[in-house]
Parts: C-alpha cells; structure tokens; sequence
C-alpha cells in the first residue's frame, strides 16, 4: 500500500514551464540555433555540439546556447565575460511571468507605480553583468527597470582559496574590478530598443562594521550620508523571531539606501546570492553556469539575504505593491514566510519553479491592502459565500475571528449561538438589526464600495430597508494552513435575494 502510494506519488508530473513562456510549446530548436551559430561563427561550432549533447558541463557552450536564444527569440545582443553567471533563459522567464501574473491577479488593489503612467516599474536586486531580467522583462513585455548592481560584494568574506579559484578558473577579477557594473551597462546599451527603460544602478561599496556602521572596505572611511545611515533597517533583532539560529546579513544596502525617496515600484524581484560558501555553491557539478563568489556566495547564504530584504520592505512599505525573491532550499522557504506572518504583511504567495533536477521556489509578499471587491448582484444571491483571509499573524487564530464576528452582530442588537468546538456561529437577525448595521457600515466604508453597494440594492429594486423577517445565517471558520483561514456564510433560510446581498455587504466590511 505504502510503496504503491510512494509509486504514484513519483510519477505526477510537475509543470516545469509557465503557460506563456516563450518555450511553452516550443522548446528551442537546437538544430537551427547550431546550424545558425556555425553560420555567424564557425568557431564555436563545436561548443555547441557539446551544448547539443546536453553534456552541460562546459561554460562557453552555455553561454553560446543563452546569447543566441536571446539574439533569436528575443532580438536581445548580449555577452557576459568568463566566469561570470551565465542565465538559461526559459528558467529566467518562468519568473518575469509569475510576477506577470500576480500584477494581473486582482489580489491587490490595482494602482500602478505612481508617475510612470501605465508602465510597470520593477526593481531587480543584484541583477550582475548579465542584466537577464530588466533585458526579457522590457524586451518580452515593456517593463522598465531599476537593475542594482554591487562593485565589490563580499570579496571581504570569500575566502582566500575561493578569490584564487576565481582569478584562476577564469581569469575574473570581481573581488577588485566593477565587472557586474560594466557588463550590465554594456548588455542595455547594444539593445538600443529597450535601452530608455532599464537604469543600472550602483549600490554604493560598503561594508557593515559589528557596530553597524557602514565604512569603505579599504580606506575605513564612512561612506554612507547622513541620509543612507537613517535608512539603515531596524536593528536585526526585530526579525530573530525564533531563535537565534536566524542568519543575519552584512553586506551592501539591498533596498534601503538603494531605493530613492518617494521612488515607487510595482515590484522587486531578485535571484539572491543562495550560499554561504563556494564550496557549497559548487556541490552541483552537473551546472556549467559559471558564477562567481561575488555572485553566488553571501554571509549567511539566501536566508540572511532574504530576511535583510524583509526588514527593507517593512520599511519601504508601499513603495513596492509587490516584494519578491527566488528561493534555492525549501527549509529557508518555510523559515521566511515565518519572518513575513509575523512581521504582518497582508499577503503572502509562493510558487514552485521546476528546473530541470533543480526545484526553485518563489516568494512573494505585500503590504498593499487586498482589494475589497463588491461582487455582481447574481453572486450575491448565493446561500453561500466564502473569502479567506490570507497572511495573517500566528496569535489571530480561527477563534479570533469568530468572536470579532460575534461582537460585530451583538453590538447591533443580533442574537448569536456559537459553538467553539466547531468553530462556528449562529446569528440571527431582525429586519432592524440588518437596517441598523447596514447604516452604521455605509458610514464606515470607503466612499466607492459604498456607492457600488448602493447601487446593487438599487438593480435588485430594494430600498435601503431590507424586505426581510428575521435573516439567519451560520459563520464557519477554517483554518487552512497557518496565517490563512477560511470564512464561509451561509444563509440559514432565505426571504429574498436582498438576504444575499445583506450577507455579501457584511463579508465585505466584516
Ligand atoms: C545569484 S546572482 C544573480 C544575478 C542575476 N540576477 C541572475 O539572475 O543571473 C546574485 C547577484 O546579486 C548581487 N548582489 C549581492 N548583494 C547585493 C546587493 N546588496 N545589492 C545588489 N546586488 C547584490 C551579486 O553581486 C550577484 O550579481
């Protein structure tokens, strides 16, 4: 029975492509790209042959296969020297069209970035000398881009071992030249087309003191303005919510002190330094994607990366509508959607990115308010409705909720019956109960949902007087996994189709 089940479960195929990529119904065609390759640059032929043989072990055959499907399919010129992080393009997509989607999903109030009409604005932590996402955000769907790049990253923290095996391997120098700043400029510069919509931005050299100071890594000197040092995120005990086991990050500003005042964006994403060290980085050896220490390896790996951009984006708020990053190792994925419950953001959202034998996870979160959404009259008709509440802090469990409910109804007037162990209630209430609750939350809620309310009740021909005898209703409480719980209504016996509505308006303020 066990094996039988361990069977089934190995062979559900995982979607490992987004439905809109690009390469979702047609994978590369690898004979053209050689034929076309061997054409423009009879040279390389062979390093594609390697390539085509799937034998991913060797760096210029990969980074041959990434300039030519961006030339092809994206009309994108693009180099990055020897070493550097080479991207594959199809798995680099997947992620631009996720963030596609949550822009699109109406889970937020939909106010685009202000002052760059409708064009979406997103910021891309550490985008290196390869610029992969401002190129195929702008050039797939016209996207602009602040793209940060770091002159000399954690030359501090790599090793001795690890900058010779970067000098020698390649024949990089990341620990002392600005490649990431050059190679970036330079991939947005020959793509004259997208050019205008993607900044390149330094984050200023530093590196952060014990005491939390920022200095310059070899003069000692402070380098950071008055200004930048405010920016500076609360200190890190505000995130060691669990334990002291939390990684905790020292390197370059990551949003605060990058990001302008009254900057806005629509949202950030960012493919974070994973490990903490190049051992670590080099155990798959199945890659041949390059990848520097400066680019892969940070103090405290992803996690501590991660939560610095959590703590920036409990400063930056709004600025962002949407906060994002890839995560390499489900066990970070969980402690960091911890960090996020409890520091209580309004919504929390993953997604899963197969790659190959790699599994990838993104995380995205904000601060924005859901949207509160007056639904059309023939759903409000419905006996029963559900919402669920998303994100919400570890100490607001299903109890909570039923006893804000509770009180909500009682304070009208309503009579109510609860029954904790299943986490339920009963309420009944009068035609003046309704009336009275009905004029309070017209009052309170805000102007548009209350004009759309209004006018529902107009189309169903009621007055704001509800036609009803006694409305009964059940509320049921679910919690789903933590932070999100499940609230259904469900109307006991109906009058008239005005019930449906009282309970949709109540759903939508409660
Ligand atoms: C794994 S690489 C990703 C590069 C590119 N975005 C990609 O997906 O191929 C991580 C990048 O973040 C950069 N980085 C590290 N710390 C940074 C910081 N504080 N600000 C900006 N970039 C940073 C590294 O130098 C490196 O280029």
């Amino acid at each position: 029975m066990t094996s039988k089940k361990k069977r089934k479960r190995s062979t559900v195929e995982r979607p490992t492509i987004h439905p809109r990529n690009k390469y979702s119904d047609n994978p590369p065609d690898f004979g053209l790209l050689a034929s076309s390759i061997r054409h423009s640059n009879p040279s390389s032929s062979t390093l594609v042959t390697v390539g085509l043989e799937s034998t991913w072990t060797d760096f210029n055959a990969t980074r041959e296969l990434t300039r030519v499907l961006l030339l092809h399919d994206h009309a994108l010129n693009w180099w990055i020297p020897d070493g550097q992080l080479c991207p594959t393009v199809p798995n680099r997509s997947n992620y631009i069209h996720w963030i596609e989607d949550l822009l699109s999903s109406d889970i937020l109030t939909n106010t685009n970035a202000d002052g760059h009409g409708d064009i979406v604005r997103g910021f891309d932590i550490g985008t290196g000398a390869n610029c992969i996402y401002p190129l195929l955000g702008a050039s797939l769907l016209g996207w602009s881009f602040v793209g940060s790049v770091t002159a000399t990253g954690y030359g501090r923290f790599c090793s001795v071992i690890e900058i010779h095996r970067c000098v020698g391997r390649s024949g990089c120098r990341s620990d002392v030249t600005d490649v990431a700043l050059e190679w970036a400029e330079r991939n947005v510069k020959n793509n004259p087309q997208i050019s205008d919509l993607i900044e390149i931005r330094k984050v200023d050299n530093g590196e952060e003191r014990s005491n939390g100071q920022l200095v310059d890594g070899e003069s000692g000197t402070h380098l950071y303005d008055i200004e930048a040092i405010k920016a500076e995120p609360a200190p890190l005990g505000s995130l060691k919510l669990h334990s002291d086991v939390n990684k905790s990050y020292h390197g370059p500003p990551v949003l605060l002190g990058v990001v302008r005042d009254g900057e806005k964006f629509d949202f950030c994403m960012c493919n974070p330094p994973f490990f903490e060290t190049m051992e670590e980085a080099g155990l798959n050896p199945k890659t041949s994607c390059g990848g520097t220490p400066k680019e892969m390896v940070c103090p405290g790996g992803e996690e501590a990366f991660i939560s610095r951009i959590i703590q920036d984006s409990l400063q930056l708020k709004q600025s962002f509508r949407w906060y994002t990053s890839l995560v390499g190792r489900k066990s970070n994925l969980k402690i960091l959607i911890s960090k996020l419950r409890e520091v209580g953001v309004t919504i929390v959202k993953t997604t899963e990115f197969v790659q190959g034998q790699t599994c990838r996870w993104g995380l995205a979160w904000s601060f924005m308010p859901p949207s509160r959404k007056i639904i059309s009259s023939h759903v409000a008709e419905k006996n029963v409705l559900s919402f669920t509440l998303e994100g919400l802090q570890r100490k607001y469990s299903a109890i909570h909720v039923l006893e804000s409910v509770e009180s909500f109804f009682c304070s009208a007037g309503a009579s109510s019956k609860s029954n904790a162990s299943a986490f339920t209630i009963d309420i009944t209430a009068s035609n003046d109960h309704c009336d009275t609750i009905l004029k309070n939350e017209l009052r309170n809620v805000d102007e548009p949902a209350a004009c759309q309310y209004k006018q529902v009740m107009s189309n169903a021909s009621c007055c704001s007087h509800l036609p009803l005898n006694d409305l009964s209703f059940r509320i049921s409480v679910f919690q789903q996994i933590p932070g999100t719980l499940l609230v259904r209504g469900s109307l006991q016996h109906k009058e008239s189709p005005a019930a449906g509505l009282f309970m949709l308006f109540i759903f939508s303020v409660v």
